[in-house]
């Protein structure tokens, strides 16, 4: 829990006592439905909580701003992301219901009031976005066909709407057909090693209704 104070030092006291109480509730949670792997709820704030703020260490996303999160599993990024941005509503979805349920139990056990989570899959939903996050869920060109139709018209950040993905490796071959993204390194902004290799992929989308 340290560790988010060390790259998040203005957490306020709700925040602080959401953060403490999430490892408790996903090892409950764990032993019922399994959503994260054992060795990473040891290190659920580097590995899980950590890992999804890095989008925030990207962009502040703006109060009463929209974001997706695709593919949300156990609630990563979405969670952390909603308890750091509490006046930003966070839509999560995933394909499937057992995942959905941990994320709601976990949302009212925190008492967070700008989550939604529904158990779908994201080529059904139909609304648009500021902003679309998403980790370990599919290649970009597949999650682009995904997403392209549901990023809001008008862009208020700092960075263009579109996709913020938490990527891994060599995204070279990945990335060669979108000359637009912006890879930004995590390994200058935290310095674990778990983030040697890791990035925050900002791709920006064109309003398709
Ligand atoms: C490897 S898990 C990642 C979970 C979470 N994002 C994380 O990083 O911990 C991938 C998740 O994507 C979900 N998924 C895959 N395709 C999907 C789709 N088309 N719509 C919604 N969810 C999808 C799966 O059900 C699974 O829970």
């Amino acid at each position: 829990m340290e560790i988010l104070l060390k790259y998040f030092p203005d957490l306020t006291e709700v925040q602080i006592t959401q953060f403490k109480k999430l490892q408790e509730l996903y090892k409950d949670w764990n032993l019922k439905i399994n959503v994260v792997s054992r060795k990473d709820i040891d290190e659920l704030y580097v590995r899980h909580v950590l890992h999804s703020l890095a989008i925030a260490k990207v962009l502040t996303f703006m109060p009463n701003s929209k974001v997706l999160d695709v593919g949300t599993g156990g609630g990563f990024p979405g969670i952390p992301l909603a308890i750091l941005f509490p006046e930003v509503k966070f839509h999560l979805v995933d394909s499937i219901g057992k995942k959905i349920k941990v994320v709601n139990e976990v949302v009212d056990g925190l008492e967070i009031t700008n989550v939604t989570a529904i158990n779908a899959r994201v080529e059904t939903v139909d609304e648009q976005y500021d902003f679309i996050v998403s980790r370990a869920v599919a290649q970009m060109d597949t999650f682009l066909h995904w997403v392209k139709n549901k990023v809001a018209k008008k862009s208020k950040h700092e960075l263009k709407n579109g996709i913020l993905y938490l990527k891994g490796g060599d995204l070279r071959e990945e990335l060669k057909q979108f000359p637009k993204a912006t890879i930004y390194p995590l390994p200058d902004i935290f310095e674990e090693d778990f983030f040697e290799t890791k990035t925050v992929v900002h791709l920006p989308l064109k309003y398709k209704p």
